[in-house]
């Protein structure tokens, strides 16, 4: 659709490897963070970028470096938190000293495929692009690293403001620090857009991450550590844990969004307003069941 076959001189069979690649270290019994999950996550960033107000914003290989970014922005990825490596003292925890490490284990299982045979996609681009794209790709999958969540979002926030005091075209974007805050930020709300998606799809969301965080839960309790917060199976409150982190992460997130691209972005923050009131009444309904 983009023509970056050609745009980008990408070789179809390298294409191929590399992406069959990616989806292979992808691990199939992860309930959540699966290739499903990066193709979705990849796929909701391609609708992002054809916003009317994002047109002619972003150069081509920005375009790429965002989309390749989703594709890898998980890989490898184990099935557990941040937290649950660094409180085990895990491998990963100790190659990059507890900071970031699920995001830097990404970029740099998704970059090191690129030296295997036949798999350099990037091969005809010429160095300057290959740098740019590299460090694009790195500072994206880094912002998904949701420590970073509270700073994205007010740094975002702040740009809407400015933008709009400024009067200027909205999406003038002066420098690199800018565009790239527009591009972290895009990447992280479609990171985080399971919520804001047609409810049949996002409750599916929802079973597959509790699951992921039970099966966390499981190995805290056996391994004697606390369980993190959502991940025991026989306290959690589903419904109203989405209500919570709804209210409190993923609207702020894609309220500011939508006021960045508006109007092109209401549909998906009515769509996540209606997915959350349903939540809501699921959890006064369980409520007041478990009060007879
Ligand atoms: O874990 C989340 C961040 N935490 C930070 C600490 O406070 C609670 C939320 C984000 N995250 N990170 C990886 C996967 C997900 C994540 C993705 C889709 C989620 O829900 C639904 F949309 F499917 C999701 O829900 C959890 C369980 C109930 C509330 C949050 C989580
Ligand atoms: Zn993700």
């Amino acid at each position: 659709k983009r023509d970056f076959l050609s745009k980008f001189r990408l070789h179809p069979s390298t294409l191929v490897n590399y992406f069959t690649g990616i989806e292979e270290h992808y691990k199939k019994d992860n309930p959540y963070h699966n290739a499903v999950h990066a193709a979705d996550v990849t796929q909701s960033t391609h609708v992002l970028l054809n916003a009317a107000s994002l047109v002619n914003v972003f150069s081509d290989l920005e375009i790429l470096a965002s989309i390749f970014a989703c594709a890898i922005h998980d890989v490898n990825h184990p099935g557990v938190t941040n937290q649950f490596l660094i409180n085990t003292e895990n491998e990963l925890a100790i190659m990059y000293n507890d900071m970031s490490v699920l995001e830097n284990h990404h970029c740099a299982v998704a970059f090191k495929l690129l030296q295997e045979p036949n798999c350099n996609i990037l091969k005809h681009l010429d160095d300057s692009q290959r740098k740019q794209l590299r460090k694009m790709v790195i500072d994206m999958v880094l912002a998904t690293d949701m420590s970073k969540h509270m700073s994205l979002l007010a740094d975002l926030k702040t740009m809407v403001e400015t933008k709009k005091v400024a009067g200027g075209c909205l999406l003038k974007l002066d420098n690199y620090s800018e565009k790239m805050q527009i591009m972290q930020n895009m990447v992280h709300c479609a990171d985080l857009s399971n919520p804001a998606k047609p409810l049949p799809l996002s409750t599916q969301w929802v079973t597959r991450v509790m699951e992921e965080f039970f099966n966390q839960g499981d190995r805290e309790k056996a391994l004697g550590l606390p369980v993190s917060p959502m991940c025991c199976r026989e306290t959690a409150n589903i419904e109203k844990s989405q209500v919570s982190f709804i209210d409190f992460i993923v609207h702020p997130l894609w309220e500011a969004w939508t006021e960045l691209v508006h109007p092109d972005a209401e549909h998906i923050l009515s769509t996540l307003e209606q997915n959350r009131d349903h939540y809501s009444e699921l959890s006064a309904t369980r409520e007041a069941e478990e009060q007879q």
